[in-house]
């Protein structure tokens, strides 16, 4: 089932350690290995995601016994041969599961099926499927020609000198060739010649250092020949260890990098790879490094801390992603905050990938208010100053890389939503949660409570103290109503009263009210029955649902302190610090009446109590949103506290709480 929206707080910094998961691509391949493989392998770092349990599954289904238990595998290898002559298998979207696959069982032969979710049978297999048939495969296209699904036959194996293949749209071609060929090679040498620039020849790297770890050398002449030697055969290393992904580990130093800007961040270390790395995509780090990063090696862990001394900005430029392919997807964020355009070239596989991400990339940057440019293998994107920057749902393209990719935005100036954020199951299922960890958000200190509490007091001189925005969340339901009772829109109109809330055309500069472009008088806000209309028309979802996103925009750096009836439960429901203010009714009457008196609106104590209550009663009882401690809410009674004295209060659990 699909998880909707994920809304990320905007960030103020970034700090911690990541222990990342093991990698997709040494994962899935080891798996293949093991279970071609003579003898048993116990693999560890396994990393559990979708991907990797289509390879499992289909394993399974091949016959092949292996027994997992967390992030460990033990596998029966079945010796260059699976024991199911025949099967149906589900491949998912996971190219690094359906080429290498597709190669073994084509090369071993037998009656099988392969396809895979719609987007799978968009990307292209043909290459793999014209240089299998070289050797006397039988694979017939069973959908599109070109594309899964397939069924495979028998093998009738030959060998006709050097075997071509493409390698200029995606090397997991020749990965899967090298992968299987092995089956083949006892008595002959098998070669392969590829045909065109070979792309992500990093990931070749991982084939080849991989298959050196069963037994396999391969021989290889520049880019363009590979010799798999007569005799070789896979045999089990017997443990082996999978590497993080160096993949997914390009969010969190980019975090480290994005999260220094306002000076609250503090190093991102990725644990699981390091300076030795065999995944092409450690890379990364290096150009995050040419770009102006600080970053620091260890053997097994990378580090990212802000930028070199001297800059304050990581450089533009163009940057050849051809060797990290993946990992470059990151840049195309961390180029917002560059000082000048970035261009990323050699990216035609981001069109054959989950999704043209060439395509995605460049609408989801264009919603944030980007200025992107793109050609049939390049990305162009401009810096976005701070004021340009737009609140954006963030489509997802059932791509984990968006997805992941697009958590960094919240180092910008606006609210991000991320849609379907599941998606990062296919290859990091608890990414969102990791990224919260070492995500430091603006911190937002909710005031909450009844009328005349004191919460609009205490914030604003809490958030003085503090240097921090303040939001007086009652203004907005005040103006609404204000809006409503000018226009002469009846108090149960919904439709009418959302429009108006939603559509309220109102800026707060230097901390005063601009509506219709001209600075408003506050004090018309204050009268009770402004009042008592706000508090009838709160209790509309769709008023308080039209009002939500302009709540959330004041969240901004250094910090927020928000009141009203609903910061602590709704709005900010992760403000570091939420407060529940109260005083009794008589004081709180008492206030509101000098208050008014005060500010020359007359009144009458009595009737100010009456109507102290009806409010009370009507924020309390009301469906939506209705006025209550959050759970873990700091309950604060001033009706024997001073102002001053309240206001230290609240400063005193602040400082407790960071
Ligand atoms: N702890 C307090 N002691 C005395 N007066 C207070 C205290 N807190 C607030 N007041 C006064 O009460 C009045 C109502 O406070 P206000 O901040 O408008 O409350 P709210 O925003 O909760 O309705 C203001 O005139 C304010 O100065
Ligand atoms: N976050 C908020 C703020 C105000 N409101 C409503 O708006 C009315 C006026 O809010 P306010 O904060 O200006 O009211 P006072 O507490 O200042 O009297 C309240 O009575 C609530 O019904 C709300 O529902 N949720």
């Amino acid at each position: 089932m699909k998880s909707e929206a994920r809304d990320l707080p905007p960030l103020i910094g970034a700090g911690g350690r990541v222990k990342l998961p093991g990698s997709k691509s040494i994962s899935n391949r080891v798996l293949l290995l093991a279970a071609l493989a003579e003898g048993q392998a116990e693999i560890t770092g396994l990393l559990d995601s979708d991907d990797t349990r289509v390879m499992l599954a289909a394993l399974q289904a091949l016959g092949i016994a292996v027994r997992r238990e967390g992030e460990t595998a033990h596998v029966q290898g079945g010796a260059g041969r699976f024991p199911a002559a025949q099967a149906d298998l589900f491949m998912g979207n996971a190219g690094t599961a359906i080429r290498p696959l597709t190669a073994a069982l084509a090369l071993l032969g037998g009656d099988y099926a392969l396809h895979g979710v719609p987007r799978m049978h968009e990307r292209p297999i043909g290459d793999l499927v014209d240089a299998l048939r070289q050797f006397g495969c039988e694979i017939r296209y069973t959908g599109q020609e070109g594309y899964p699904p397939l069924h495979i036959g028998a093998s009738h194996f030959r060998l006709n000198g050097d075997v071509a293949v493409r390698g200029d749209v995606s090397s997991q071609f020749l990965t899967a060739l090298l992968l299987a060929l092995p089956l083949k090679a006892s008595d002959h040498d098998i070669a392969i010649a590829v045909q065109g620039e070979l792309i992500s020849k990093p990931y070749i790297e991982i084939t080849l250092n991989l298959l050196r770890r069963f037994g396999v050398q391969v021989r290889r002449t520049g880019w363009e020949r590979f010799v798999i030697p007569a005799g070789s055969g896979l045999r089990s290393p017997g443990r082996i260890a999978v590497e993080g992904d160096a993949s997914s580990a390009s969010y969190f130093l980019a975090a480290g990098v994005l999260g220094q800007w306002h000076g609250k961040g503090a190093p991102v270390r990725v644990e699981g790879v390091g300076r030795d790395s065999i995944q092409g995509d450690v890379a990364f780090a290096r150009v995050l490094e040419d770009l102006g990063a600080q970053v620091r090696w260890g053997d097994d862990f990378i580090e990212t801390d802000g930028l070199q001394a001297g800059l304050t900005a990581l450089r533009g430029g163009d940057i050849d992603c051809l060797a990290i392919p993946d990992a470059a997807m990151t840049l195309a964020m961390t180029a917002l905050f560059a000082d000048a355009p970035t261009t990323l070239t050699a990216i035609g596989s981001w069109r054959v990938k989950e999704t043209d991400r060439i395509h995605a990339m460049a609408t989801e940057l264009t919603k944030l208010g980007a200025k992107v440019e793109s050609g049939p293998d390049w990305l162009r994107v401009h810096p976005l100053p701070a004021v340009q920057w737009r609140s954006a749902a963030i489509a997802t393209y059932d791509d984990h890389r968006m997805a992941m990719c697009f958590s960094l935005a919240s180092f910008g100036h606006a609210d991000i939503r991320i849609l379907d954020p599941g998606c990062v199951a296919k290859t990091y299922p608890g990414y969102f949660d990791d990224f919260a960890r070492i995500a430091r958000p603006v911190p937002v200190i909710a005031i909450d409570g009844p009328t005349a509490s004191g919460k609009g007091s205490i914030a604003t001189a809490v958030a003085e103290a503090l240097g921090f925005v303040c939001l007086d969340s009652g203004v907005l339901y005040r103006l609404t109503a204000w809006e409503a009772l000018q226009q002469g829109v009846p108090l149960d109109d919904s439709d009418a009263l959302t429009r108006l809330a939603a559509d309220l055309p109102v800026t707060f500069a230097a901390g005063g009210i601009v509506l219709n472009g001209h600075v408003f008088d506050a004090a018309q806000l204050r009268t009770e029955a402004v009042g008592q209309a706000a508090s009838t028309i709160a209790a509309i979802p769709s008023v308080r649902e039209a009002l939500f996103a302009l709540q959330r925009s004041f969240r901004r750096a250094p910090g927020l302190v928000a009141d009203g009836r609903d910061m602590g439960t709704v709005v900010f429901p992760d403000a570091p610090l939420k407060v529940f203010l109260t005083a009794s009714a008589h004081s709180r009457a008492e206030r509101r009446y000098k208050q008014l008196i005060s500010q020359g609106i007359p009144a009458i104590l009595a009737d100010v109590f009456a109507e102290l209550e009806l409010r009370d009663a009507r924020d309390t009882q009301r469906d939506v949103a209705a006025l209550k401690p959050a759970p873990d809410a700091q309950l604060l009674d001033s009706t024997d506290l001073s102002l001053e004295q309240t206001v230290e209060a609240v400063l005193a659990l602040w400082r407790q709480s960071v």
